[in-house]
C-alpha cells in the first residue's frame, strides 16, 4: 500500500525525518510510536506530497510521479483540526464537504493495475448522500446527522472528522495522533470505530504517543526519533527492550527539554 524509501525532510538543515524506510502491507494497522517532535507529522506530509522532501514514495505500487493522482485515495486526518463552532452546518454538511471531486480516471486505474479493489464501501454507494449516511453510520453517528456541529463533544467531532475522510472509501487512512485531547470514553470508542474500519479492508496507519493504546490496538509498530529505529510486529516491539528503552529516553529527553515544536 505503501513503501517510503529513505525519505528525508529538512527544515533549516536539521533532519526532521531522517532516512526513514518502511513498507506497510494491505490490511495493515500499523501504529507509530515517537515523542514529541519525533517527525511524525512531517512524515505524514511528506508522504501525501504536502511537504517537500528527499528519498521516494510509492503508494499502491506506484512510484513518486503517480503521487498526486493517489493522494485522493487515501484518507487523512490531520492533528490539529480548527473549527469554527459557530459555522451553521449540520454533521453531514460536514461530512459531505469531504466527498471528493478530484479523484482521476487516472487514479482509479493506477488503482486496479495495482490490483486493488476499490469502491467496495463508501464510495461504491453511490452518491454524495449515501456515501455520508454510510460513513456517519459506521463512526456510530448515523443519529446524529442533522446536528449542528456546534452543539457536539469533542469526541463526537473528531468522529465527524474521520466520517469526513472515509467517504471517498479510502485505501489507505491516516490518523495523526486522533485522540489528543479527547476524553477516556470517547477514546474508547474512538479505537473501537479504527478496529471496525480496519476490519473492513482498510489500512490504517495512526500515531500515538500512548504506548497503552499501541499494546492494545495496534498489530505492527513504528517507533521513530527523527529517524526509525524499530518496524515490526507490536509483540516483538514490546519485547525489545532496546527499542523501548530508546523510545523511552527519547520521550524523557523531550519531557524535560521542551518541545520545540
Ligand atoms: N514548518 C516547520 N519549520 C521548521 N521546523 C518545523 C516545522 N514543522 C515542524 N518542525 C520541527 O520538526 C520537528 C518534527 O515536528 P513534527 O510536528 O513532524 O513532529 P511530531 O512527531 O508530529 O510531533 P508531535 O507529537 O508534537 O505532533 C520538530 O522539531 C518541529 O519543531
Amino acid at each position: 500500500m505503501l513503501a517510503a524509501e529513505h525519505l528525508t525532510v529538512d527544515y533549516g538543515g536539521r533532519a526532521a525525518v531522517d532516512d526513514i524506510s518502511f513498507d506497510v502491507l494491505q490490511g495493515d494497522l500499523l501504529g507509530i510510536v515517537g515523542p514529541n517532535g519525533a517527525g511524525k507529522t512531517t512524515m505524514f506530509r511528506a508522504i501525501l506530497g504536502l511537504q517537500p522532501h528527499r528519498g521516494a514514495v510509492r503508494l499502491f505500487g506506484h512510484g513518486p510521479r503517480s503521487l498526486r493522482h493517489l493522494v485522493p485515495l487515501v484518507g487523512y486526518v490531520p492533528q490539529k483540526i480548527s473549527f469554527d463552532h459557530g459555522f451553521p452546518a449540520t454533521v453531514s454538511d460536514v461530512v459531505s464537504l469531504g466527498v471528493s471531486t478530484r479523484r482521476t480516471a487516472k487514479g482509479a486505474r493506477l488503482v486496479r493495475e495495482a490490483g486493488l479493489e476499490w469502491g467496495r464501501t463508501y464510495g461504491g454507494l453511490g452518491g454524495a448522500r449515501e456515501r455520508t449516511a454510510a460513513a456517519l453510520s459506521t463512526v456510530g453517528l448515523g443519529a446524529l446527522a442533522g446536528r449542528r456541529i456546534g452543539e457536539l463533544s469533542g469526541g463526537e467531532l473528531q468522529r465527524v472528522i474521520i466520517a469526513k475522510s472515509l467517504v471517498n472509501d479510502p485505501l489507505l487512512l491516516i490518523l495523526d495522533e486522533p485522540v489528543t485531547g479527547v476524553d477516556a470514553e470517547s477514546q474508547a470508542a474512538f479505537y473501537d470505530v479504527m478496529n471496525r474500519i480496519n476490519e473492513s479492508g482498510t489500512t490504517i496507519i495512526w500515531s500515538s504517543h500512548d504506548l497503552t493504546a499501541i499494546e492494545r490496538h495496534a498489530e505492527k509498530v513504528a517507533c521513530m526519533d527523527g529517524s526509525l529505529f524499530f518496524h515490526g510486529g507490536k509483540e516483538q516491539f514490546f519485547k525489545d527492550e532496546e527499542a523501548l528503552g530508546k523510545y523511552r529516553e527519547s520521550a524523557m529527553q523531550m519531557h524535560m527539554h521542551g518541545h520545540d515544536g
